[in-house]
């Protein structure tokens, strides 16, 4: 069974999302958002090491080959690992809106079993905003951008500052994340630039 609550329902003033001016052109890579993400940070050993690409509008493209670190049952991928999958894909889609955003809500179908050093091609897109709500969709598919589907997802992002991370992350990474000019610039631009 599949379909999203109510609670992925956007309201009524919900409008549709707009690209950002200067959001990658399609076909550009995302590029990692922080180096020790799980899902996309290249300093995480076991983690995703997800490559997003801009698409056209508010939508991109991501990929992700599953590792043995990222089991579950014997030769499966694990659920969660899946479902951070899709996060990471959805939370991607906020640089095409040059907006912070965490998530909110997230809702997965798990429609096949993903073995082992398979790809898993991902899609996602923004599909309405409503104030700081994002509401956005997702889809993975098993060897190829038309294989068959193996997940979905339905999420809610919510829009937040930079003080979310500084005001509740652990002190020692939010610090060596302040020593960094590159870092703080990309995420400033988010703020000033909006
Ligand atoms: C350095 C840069 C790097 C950028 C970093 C990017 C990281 C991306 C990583 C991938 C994505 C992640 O995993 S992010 C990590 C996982 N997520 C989190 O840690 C978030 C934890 N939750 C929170 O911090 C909070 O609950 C928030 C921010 C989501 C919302 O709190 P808030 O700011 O006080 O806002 P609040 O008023 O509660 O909610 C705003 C509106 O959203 C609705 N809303 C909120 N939560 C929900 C919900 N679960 N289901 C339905 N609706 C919800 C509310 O009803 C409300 O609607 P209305 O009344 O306005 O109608």
């Amino acid at each position: 069974m599949s379909g999203s609550s109510a609670a992925l329902q956007p309201p009524a003033d919900a409008v549709k999302p707009v690209r950002h001016p200067d959001a990658p052109a399609p076909g550009e890579l995302l590029g990692a958002h922080y180096e020790h993400c799980f899902g996309c940070g290249p300093g995480q050993p076991h983690g995703l090491h997800l490559e997003a690409r801009a698409g056209e509008g508010v939508s991109l493209t991501a990929e992700f080959t599953v590792q043995p670190a990222h089991q579950g049952a014997p030769g499966l991928a694990h659920g969660g690992v899946l479902a951070t999958a899709l996060d990471e894909t959805l939370g991607s889609l906020n640089w095409l809106l040059r907006t912070i955003a965490v998530t909110g809500r997230l809702e997965t179908d798990f429609l096949r079993p993903v073995p082992v050093g398979t790809t898993l091609y991902l899609e996602a897109e923004v599909t309405a905003v409503a104030g700081r709500k994002i509401y956005c969709t997702a889809t993975g598919r098993l060897g190829g951008p038309g294989g068959p589907l193996a997940v979905r997802a339905d999420a809610l992002f919510v829009e937040v500052k930079v003080d979310h991370f500084v005001d509740h992350g652990r002190q020692e990474e939010i610090q060596a994340v302040m020593n960094d000019p590159d870092q703080i610039r990309r995420t400033r631009a988010f703020e000033v630039n909006p």
